[in-house]
């Protein structure tokens, strides 16, 4: 669901926001088992390994600069929902604009936390659910994470939607932390812990389910092992992903007023 176009702007309640949310999940569960069919792979991520003529930098991040550089001419950044990994250098959209309509508040294009989700995905997330190995799928397994950290950043940056229609339920709440600058204050009314609990449960079930074998006999012996551990992507939700969303959430509320 895109809630950014003409047509749900009037819609946006913290349900239907946080249906999107749910519907990300299986999204993002997807793309951990599909990385996870590859191992490290760690050649993918070495400087000195790729040699790429007029380049310097790893295969991972030439794949996802070229990728990027041709998705924003087809225009997959002037979605608001979508935000580039390597903004520098790109080039416009070269496709017919679509009349997104103005939900956010304008600051909100300042936002933009990818850093931290690339810093986390491969600094921590990865060797927990990737194997040991190499089995030279360099290209494949790039592909892989830049399908990974596009998931992870469309859905921490929808903490922007979050926010906004926070704010619009109850903006007697929030606007004098804002006036002060609060982050603290901003951060405990944005924060719903009986939500986070459900999320780290419901991402750890459709782990259970989307991650385990299907056979078409009662064989049990595969019951069990998934393809992605549960309890890594409660982990990542809990440790990573929902924190980094909430941080959005403040960033975005703190300019709430500008
Ligand atoms: C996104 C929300 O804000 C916070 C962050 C959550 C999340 O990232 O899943 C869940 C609950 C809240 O603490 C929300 O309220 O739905």
């Amino acid at each position: 669901m895109a809630l950014c176009d003409s047509h749900s702007a009037n819609a946006l309640t913290l349900e239907s926001v946080r249906d999107s949310l749910v519907r990300q999940e299986d999204t993002i569960v997807y793309a951990l088992i599909e990385r996870a069919r590859f191992p490290i792979n760690s050649p993918a991520y070495d400087h000195s390994y790729a040699k790429i003529p007029g380049f310097s930098g790893s295969l991972l991040q030439f794949l996802v600069r070229e990728t990027e550089a041709l998705q924003a001419k087809a225009g997959r950044f002037t979605n608001p929902e979508e935000h580039p990994f390597f903004p520098d250098d790109l080039l416009p959209s070269l496709v017919p604009p679509y009349n997104y309509t103005q939900v956010l508040h304008p600051p909100a294009v300042f936002i933009n936390m990818n850093k931290s989700i690339w810093e986390m995905y491969f600094e921590k997330l990865l060797a927990l659910f990737a194997a040991p190995g190499d089995d030279g799928n360099y290209a494949s397994t790039a592909a892989s994470d830049l399908v990974c950290l596009q998931a992870l950043s469309r859905r921490i940056h929808y903490g922007k939607l979050v926010a906004e229609v926070k704010f619009r339920e109850s903006p007697q709440d929030y606007e004098p932390a804002i006036r002060a600058q609060d982050r603290d204050a901003l951060m405990k009314l944005l924060t719903f812990e009986s939500v986070e609990e459900k999320v780290k449960k419901r991402v750890a079930k459709k782990a259970m389910v989307f991650g385990e074998d299907v056979t078409l006999d009662n064989k049990e012996e595969k019951r069990g092992k998934y393809k992605v551990d549960p309890s890594i992507v409660s982990r990542l939700y809990g440790e990573w992903v929902m924190p980094l969303t909430k941080l959005v959430e403040v960033e975005y509320l703190l300019h709430r007023l500008d």
